[in-house]
């Protein structure tokens, strides 16, 4: 097995994503996250364009103490400079310092000749080599460069000190082959590549930046510039998770490995997602929703089987829980046989025949069946009563200076249900209320409010579980009022058990 290094820059090319901007706490947190993966370097900014941005790099440099940390400069001083302070206090630090040498870029971007490039490339490296130990240098936008002139910047770079060597697919424009040929080209025509590393940073306009990435590693290339989750400037670049997993996955052929600990993946994706707000799609590979979800009749009586029919990693080597068996429209009998088991749910063969016809019905008409459709489902079937439990009408009192009351009014399918309590508070009072009228008494194990629309209209959120008779339940409420969002929660959870009671054997 040979090592890769993983180079991430989500705290740069990452952070250039339009909304992904994080503050200075923020990427700290981020780039604390990164050393727990195992990343061999984090880039962690670009100095000289903000103070905040000096800040962040610097405030990285003095706490992360196992990742190289680098910093981006262009090929001026005056970038340099600000690299070399922000960073110069970690414990590895490195300066990466990028020219374009495409004929687009040159000519309309820098206005420079391609022998202007060269001494640009050439003065860069030399000034960074005298500030920093460890220079990497890209020329931008490599895969539109013509051949001979890149390998001469390449060599000039490494002449003046360069020792890791950047070939950005900057505007996600090659294939797979063709990156594989660039590469191998570059390691046959530079003289001096042996003083150097070759790395690869590809975008993903194409969606081809994980599969351009693994074909340079498998044509050479040692050190793999990614980000979590993809993020970066347009489409992306290539995701970190996708590559690690790619190269762990199918070492048998590439004989590649990488020092990262595959379980740290999902918190870190989920860590950055939650903090920059962007949301990550279902079907995304290795951390999506889906990834490790199996909803057809097919996969999942294979899945059952033996769970390497439909899975080419477990869930658990990315840091996740479980595979999940969804129910749904497209599943088959195993499935629905199985989740019923898992629920406690013991109905006989013929039982279970007309119970899976009654959830093809429902399925048909929503998008995933949860347990509680499954409960409700059998319990309409086999069950002897009522259906679930709905809270009609609350109202409640409560000051500074007057007993808090509520009364409630609960309804099912045959019923409706009317009391009144006094309590320690409206929402002890709703409770007290709502078991009088259901002539139950429940204890409350757990209760967690919380927010989930901003602003002073908040939705408000609840959810409970309770005891009843050495059973437990969990229930959910919703609401802009926080008094009626409990009681809703109370009145689920009963629900549930009262559904729980009629299906489940003890
Ligand atoms: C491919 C990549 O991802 S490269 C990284 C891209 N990231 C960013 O741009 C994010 C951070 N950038 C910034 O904060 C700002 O753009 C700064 C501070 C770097 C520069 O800001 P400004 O001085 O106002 O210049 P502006 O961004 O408008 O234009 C870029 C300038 O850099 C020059 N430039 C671009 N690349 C290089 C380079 N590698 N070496 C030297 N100069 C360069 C351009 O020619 C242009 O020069 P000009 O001002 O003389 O015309
Ligand atoms: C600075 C370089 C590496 C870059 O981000 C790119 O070319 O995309």
């Amino acid at each position: 097995m040979e090592k890769i290094q993983i180079f991430d820059t989500t705290l740069r090319d990452g952070e250039q994503s339009p909304g992904a901007s994080m503050d200075v706490e923020q990427k700290l947190e981020i780039a604390l996250q990164l050393e727990q993966l195992g990343v061999d370097v984090i880039e962690s900014g670009f100095p000289v364009s903000s103070p905040e941005q000096f800040r962040a790099c610097k405030l990285i440099s003095e706490n992360v103490k196992n990742s190289t940390i680098a910093a981006l400069a262009r090929s001026t001083e005056k970038d340099i400079d600000a690299a070399a302070d922000s960073i110069g206090k970690a414990a590895r630090s490195r300066i990466h310092t990028f020219v374009s040498t495409s004929p687009i870029h040159r000519e309309f971007k820098l206005k420079k000749t391609p022998q202007e490039v060269i001494e640009m490339t050439r003065k860069a490296v030399r000034y960074a080599r005298n500030r920093c130990a460890e220079v990497e240098f890209s020329p931008e936008d490599a895969t539109r460069t013509e051949l001979d002139f890149l390998c001469k910047v390449l060599e000039v770079a490494i002449e003046e000190g360069a020792t890791i060597l950047n070939i950005p697919d900057t505007v996600g424009y090659t294939v797979p082959d063709e990156y594989a040929q660039l590469i191998t080209t570059i390691r046959n025509r530079v003289p001096n590549i042996d003083k150097a590393i070759l790395s690869v940073h590809c975008h993903n306009d194409l969606g081809l930046a994980v599969a351009n990435t693994i074909s340079a590693l498998n044509a050479g290339a040692r050190q793999a510039e990614v980000t979590i989750n993809g993020i970066g400037e347009r489409a992306g670049n290539a995701a970190l998770e996708e590559v690690v997993m790619a190269l762990n996955v199918r070492k048998d052929i590439l004989g590649l490995e990488t020092g990262i600990n595959t379980r740290q993946l999902y918190t870190t994706s989920r860590m950055l997602s939650t903090m920059i707000g962007f949301p990550i799609p279902r079907n995304k590979a290795i951390v999506g929703e889906n990834a490790f979800a199996h909803e057809s009749g097919i996969h999942q009586h294979g899945m059952l089987s033996h769970r390497e029919t439909y899975e080419i990693m477990t869930p658990q080597s990315v840091g996740r829980d479980t595979t999940r068996i969804v129910l749904g429209r497209h599943s088959g009998m195993h499935g629905f046989r199985k989740r019923l088991a898992e629920l406690n749910i013991i109905i006989n063969e013929e039982e279970l025949k007309r119970a899976y016809e009654a959830f093809l019905k429902v399925a048909d008409r929503k998008k995933e069946i949860f347990d509680e459709d499954l409960f409700t489902i059998v319990s309409e079937q086999f069950g002897t009563t009522t259906g679930s439990l709905v809270l009609e009408y609350l109202q409640f009192h409560s000051g500074n200076t007057s007993v808090p009351t509520a009364t409630v009014r609960i309804k099912d399918q045959q019923e409706i249900y009317e009391e009144a309590s006094t309590g320690d508070g409206p929402v002890d009072a709703a409770f007290r209320a709502i078991e009088r009228a259901l002539d139950i008494t429940a204890t409350l194990i757990e209760y967690n409010v919380q927010a989930v629309t901003p602003g002073k209209q908040a939705m408000g959120e609840t959810s409970v579980i309770i005891e009843i008779d050495g059973r437990r339940a969990t229930g959910r409420g919703s609401s802009t009022d926080i008094v009626e969002a409990s009681a809703k929660a109370f009145v689920n959870a009963i629900s549930r058990y009262r559904l729980l009671q009629e299906v489940v054997h003890p």
